[in-house]
């Protein structure tokens, strides 16, 4: 059983209290906000002050993934808006054992995030301390791409290697739809994220779609 994370970076940014409202009323538990800082990935998105009032808005699990550079100059300020998951980069932190820390002194989960051509094995000396691996299914920094394939092996292995020993939950984002949700879920997966699948078309349909399938 998975649960879903509709990424608002896909949903009517003029209406977007409406669009959470009606995720709320389709059961969903937790938002995904990417943060993209148009260098470590080629897009533009939010920074604190959205996840603020997103905060003040709804009880929604907030899951902050810091598509950036330098993301341990921020988790402060994401800690203070709300955020209840932040997600940094393996490819980003020179120091990723501190940047773990420091979320979690912070009282976050922790996420790191993978891209596609980074192995598992290069979280090894972390795992024992993450919340969640965020297996990413495209190349990060724009909605509606197309799923990754490969991505499958990348799931399943990390679920092989948690066996009884680690306690994190598996993510995947990216290009993910009613047709490839399933395999995600049958490989591992725990928390799904997904922008145009949600947003393109009747929100709370989809939602009910996608949550019949992966549970
Ligand atoms: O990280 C992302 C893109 O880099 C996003 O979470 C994105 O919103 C996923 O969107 P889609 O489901 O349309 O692929």
């Amino acid at each position: 059983m998975a649960i879903l994370a509709p990424s608002i970076l896909s949903a009517d940014f003029l209406n977007l209290g409406d669009n959470i409202r009606k995720l709320e009323n389709a059961g969903i538990e937790m938002l995904h906000i990417d943060i993209m800082d148009g260098h470590f990935v080629p897009n533009l998105t939010f920074g604190p002050a959205l996840v603020e009032y997103v905060r003040r808005f709804t009880r929604l699990k907030l899951d902050v993934h810091l598509m950036m550079t330098n993301p341990q100059d921020y988790i402060d300020e994401f800690c203070d808006v709300g955020a209840d998951y932040i997600t940094v980069h393996q490819e980003a932190c020179m120091h990723l054992d501190r940047v773990i820390s420091l979320i979690k002194k912070r009282g976050a989960k922790a996420g790191v995030a993978l891209n596609p051509a980074t192995p598992p094995s290069t979280l090894q000396y972390v795992l024992d301390d993450v919340d969640i691996v965020l297996v990413m299914s495209v190349n990060p920094g724009f909605g509606g791409q197309k799923f990754i394939e490969r991505m499958l092996f990348k799931v399943a292995e990390l679920d092989r290697l948690r066996g009884d020993k680690y306690g994190y939950q598996i993510e995947v984002d990216g290009g993910i739809n009613n047709k490839n949700v399933k395999s995600l879920v049958e490989s591992g997966a725990d928390i799904i994220v997904a922008g145009t699948a949600v947003f393109r078309g009747d929100i709370i349909e989809n939602c009910k779609k996608i949550g019949a399938i992966i549970k």
